[in-house]
């Protein structure tokens, strides 16, 4: 499949905010955890690593694997592949484990994850309706024509004043 997606609005997300938005899914996540703690995170990367590693500072979880999903190539859509699956033996069926992602968008890199680990939380800094119910935590919902920009997608660059003289 190879849809380009109508995207009419851009949110541009600075480093500083997705450190904020990221330890507010910490914050949520607290209250969250199986009894006996969470067993480990599992980043999907790349857009998963860096949220992951907040959300592990923040609630001191020390084990971080990693699952590898590839499904866009910049805006335009494929079939979501696992490149690379975490340590099955630590993460059995995904029973008190977290999986952290950036965003859910169309929720079809979550389904592929969640057949991987079936019995797993997932949390998602920010989420888009289409794919929201596929979350168990999320911080933002945007609506479903916004295309979220990275800070590591982005650099400074300079930009013309509204008025000239
Ligand atoms: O809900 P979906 O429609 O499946 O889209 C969401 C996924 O798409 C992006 O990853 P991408 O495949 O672009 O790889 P990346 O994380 O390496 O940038 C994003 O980081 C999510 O993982
Ligand atoms: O950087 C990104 N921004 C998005 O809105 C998005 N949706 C899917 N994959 C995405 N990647
Ligand atoms: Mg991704």
């Amino acid at each position: 499949m190879q849809d380009r997606l109508p995207h009419e609005k851009g949110f541009h997300v600075s480093w500083d905010q997705l450190h904020r938005d990221a330890r507010a899914l910490a914050w949520r996540l607290q209250g969250e955890a199986p009894d006996d703690g969470w067993k480990a995170v599992v980043a999907i990367t790349r857009g998963g690593m860096a949220p992951a590693m907040i959300v592990a500072r923040e609630l001191d979880i020390r084990t971080v694997d990693t699952i590898s999903v590839k499904s866009y190539n910049h805006q335009t859509q494929s079939e979501p592949v696992v490149i690379k699956s975490p340590d099955m033996a630590l993460v059995g069926d995904g029973d008190g484990v977290l999986i952290v992602d950036d965003l859910v968008d169309t929720g079809k890199t979550l389904e592929v994850v969640r057949k991987h680990m079936p019995k797993a939380k997932v949390a998602t800094i920010y989420a888009k309706p289409m794919g929201r119910d596929m979350v168990d935590t999320f911080v933002t919902e945007v609506s479903q024509d916004t295309w979220i920009f990275f800070p590591w997608d982005m650099a400074l660059q300079y930009v013309e004043p509204y008025r000239g003289t």
